[in-house]
This record gives C-alpha cells, sequence and structure tokens, in this order.
C-alpha cells in the first residue's frame, strides 16, 4: 500500500520532458500485449528491470528491442500510446512530452507515417476523453539506423510539425549511445533546425562521446538528453561544459535510468548535483520503464524544499542529496 510520501509524490503536479513511449510501457499494458501475441513466447521478465535490478546499457537496449517485437501495429501503438498517456496522468504529470522512433514493420503492413499517425490519434483519443495532462510529441532518429534513414525521419516529422496542430513539436536523437556516428548525422539535425523542428539530443551519455558532443553542441540543441560525461570530473571537459552554459541549454536527467542502466555508479554520485550546483536549468526525468513509482524524488527532496518531482521550480540553494538517507532501492 501507498504511505504518506508516495501519496505525496503522486499527487504533486509535474513536468515530463524525456518519456521514451516504448520505453514507459507499464507491466500491465506488457500482459495485454503478451496475450495479444502468444506466439512470441516473451515472457514478462523479458521487458522490464525489476526492483533493486541494475542492467548493463546494453542489455537495456535488447529489452527494447523485445517491447518492439510486441509492439508492431498500428492497433498496438494506440493501446501503448493511450495507456502510457493515461497513467502519466494518473500520476498527476500535467504537461508530458513524449518521444518515440516510428518503424516500418513488413509483416505488419505498419508504415513510418502511419506510426507517428497512430500516437498523434491517441494524443488525441486522450483530449478528447478529458484527460487533466497537455501531450506533446517528440519525432525520435535512431542513431544506429545511419545518416539516410535520419534525413527521412527529419522529412516527416517536418510533415508533421506543419500538419498536428501543434502536437509535433521537435526531433528527438536517441539509440544506442556507443553504436553510429553523430558527425554524419549533423546534416539531417541542421535541417530540422532550420525548419523550426526544436531539437532534444542525447550527448554524452557513455564517456566516449566528447568529440561527438563538442561537434553538436554547436547546434546548439534546444535541450540535452542525459549529458552524464560532459564535464571535466568524469571525463568530459570545460570546453563542453562552458559551450552548454554560454547557450543556457537546459539537460534532461534522468536518476532512476542511469542508475538502473549503471551509466552512474549511485544516486549520489549522479551529475544533478554538478549542473545544480551551477544553478543550471535541469529538469528531472524518467527516461524508461524503470520509471519506478518517482521513487528517486525520495533522496533529492527535503520536506519544504523548492523541488517538485518533475521540475526543479525556483532557486533556493539547500542539499541536493540528504546524505542521511540511504540509497532508495528501486
Ligand atoms: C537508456 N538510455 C537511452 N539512451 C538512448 N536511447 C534510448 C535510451 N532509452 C531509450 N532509448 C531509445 O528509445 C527507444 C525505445 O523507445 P521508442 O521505440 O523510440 O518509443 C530505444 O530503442 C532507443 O532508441
Amino acid at each position: 500500500m501507498d504511505n504518506e510520501a508516495d501519496v505525496f509524490y503522486r499527487q504533486l503536479p509535474k513536468v515530463e520532458l524525456h518519456a521514451h513511449l516504448n520505453g514507459s510501457v507499464s507491466s500491465q499494458t506488457i500482459e495485454k500485449l503478451i496475450k495479444r501475441k502468444p506466439h512470441l513466447n516473451i515472457e514478462h521478465s523479458m521487458t522490464a528491470i525489476g526492483k533493486g535490478q541494475r542492467r548493463t546499457l546494453d542489455e537495456c537496449f535488447q529489452v527494447f528491442k523485445v517491447i518492439h517485437q510486441l509492439v508492431d501495429t498500428e492497433e498496438d501503438i494506440l493501446m501503448v500510446t493511450t495507456d502510457v498517456i493515461r497513467e502519466f496522468a494518473a500520476d498527476s504529470v500535467k504537461y508530458l512530452e513524449l518521444r518515440s522512433t516510428p518503424r516500418e514493420e513488413k509483416h505488419t503492413g505498419l508504415t513510418k507515417k502511419g506510426y507517428i499517425e497512430t500516437v498523434i490519434r491517441a494524443i488525441q483519443l486522450c483530449k478528447n476523453e478529458g484527460l487533466d495532462i497537455d501531450v506533446r510529441f517528440l519525432v525520435a532518429i535512431d542513431r544506429r539506423n545511419g545518416a539516410e534513414v535520419a534525413m527521412e525521419t527529419v522529412a516527416l516529422a517536418e510533415q508533421f510539425l506543419l500538419s498536428s496542430d501543434g502536437l509535433v513539436v521537435g526531433l528527438d536523437l536517441s539509440g544506442d549511445p556507443t553504436v553510429g556516428d553523430g558527425k554524419s548525422l549533423l546534416p539531417a539535425l541542421e535541417r530540422a533546425k532550420n525548419c523550426g523542428l526544436k531539437l532534444s539530443l542525447h550527448l554524452s551519455e557513455v564517456p566516449s562521446q566528447l568529440e561527438e558532443s563538442d561537434l553538436l553542441l554547436n547546434l546548439p540543441p534546444d535541450r540535452i538528453g542525459h549529458g552524464t560525461f560532459l564535464h571535466p570530473e568524469v571525463g568530459g571537459s570545460q570546453n563542453l561544459v562552458n559551450k552548454v552554459l554560454k547557450n543556457n541549454i537546459p539537460l534532461e536527467l534522468c536518476l532512476t535510468s542511469n542508475v538502473k542502466g549503471q551509466t552512474v555508479p549511485c544516486y549520489s554520485q549522479h551529475h544533478f548535483n554538478y549542473w545544480y550546483q551551477l544553478g543550471h536549468p535541469s529538469v528531472i526525468c524518467v527516461s524508461s520503464l524503470w520509471r519506478i513509482e518517482w521513487q528517486h524524488m525520495k533522496c533529492i527532496s527535503r520536506r519544504g524544499g523548492n523541488y517538485s518531482s518533475g521540475v526543479l521550480l525556483t532557486g533556493e540553494k539547500h542539499t541536493v542529496f540528504d546524505r542521511r538517507r540511504s540509497e532508495p532501492n528501486v
């Protein structure tokens, strides 16, 4: 049963700016998908990272591959998107930006255009239901798919930017950070920026992305996803930090995701602390299915402090990580 703190965090109005659609599928929805596709022999444990468990980043990406097998028709996408939006609304998220990579599935007839149209239809359905949540969509580029696909994705996003009545607002660059080359994606990202799509880029999620981040920060992006290894203490550089500061680019910090994916050893060493000390705009986000009940908020919030669970509100300085608390078991 929920304790007083759980109820407090759930009811607190929140903003969620970094939620991968297929990373946000709840276990109830996974159940429904598994029932729809028994022939795939997918077990629940293959689609989630449980309480107390950690996985390598690579294993996290294997989980997405399994979920993608379960979500391969317009019908699935409609169900997943409406379920995800309803669940965020039930968690008192008032503004939600979902992001997802449009996929083509030849065996079901799913097209990338149909994928985006279905997500938009789901957002509209939820709006018509009168849910108290404002939802927007970022079309995602999966960096693993290379420059040509990235350019096609931008062309699609551009179409929907003009035709979706304000629902498609931008472009996300994500995918396994150890694969692919950000430099080759630059022309697609520049085109996106020039046509008015907002850019949220996963940058420096792993230490080896120093040069790539340096290059992509010149765009500059409108927001940065993760940014785990930007600062010098963890192998980044002051030059990268200066670029972020100079352009005042907000960071989307996904604490649970980073700890579960083992790019950050524990909450008390999360780079939230670094950017908060600089007074830099940062927003706390969930990222993926390891969105365990907002629990990470408990370790950064002091009673009476000025944090909300989804967004840093005002600037009164106080302990970011209350070191008297033990690490939450999420
Ligand atoms: C753990 N940190 C991460 N870093 C980079 N990309 C990530 C990610 N978590 C998720 N994704 C991206 O989101 C896709 C799943 O949702 P969609 O099918 O697009 O809705 C993954 O395949 C990956 O491309």
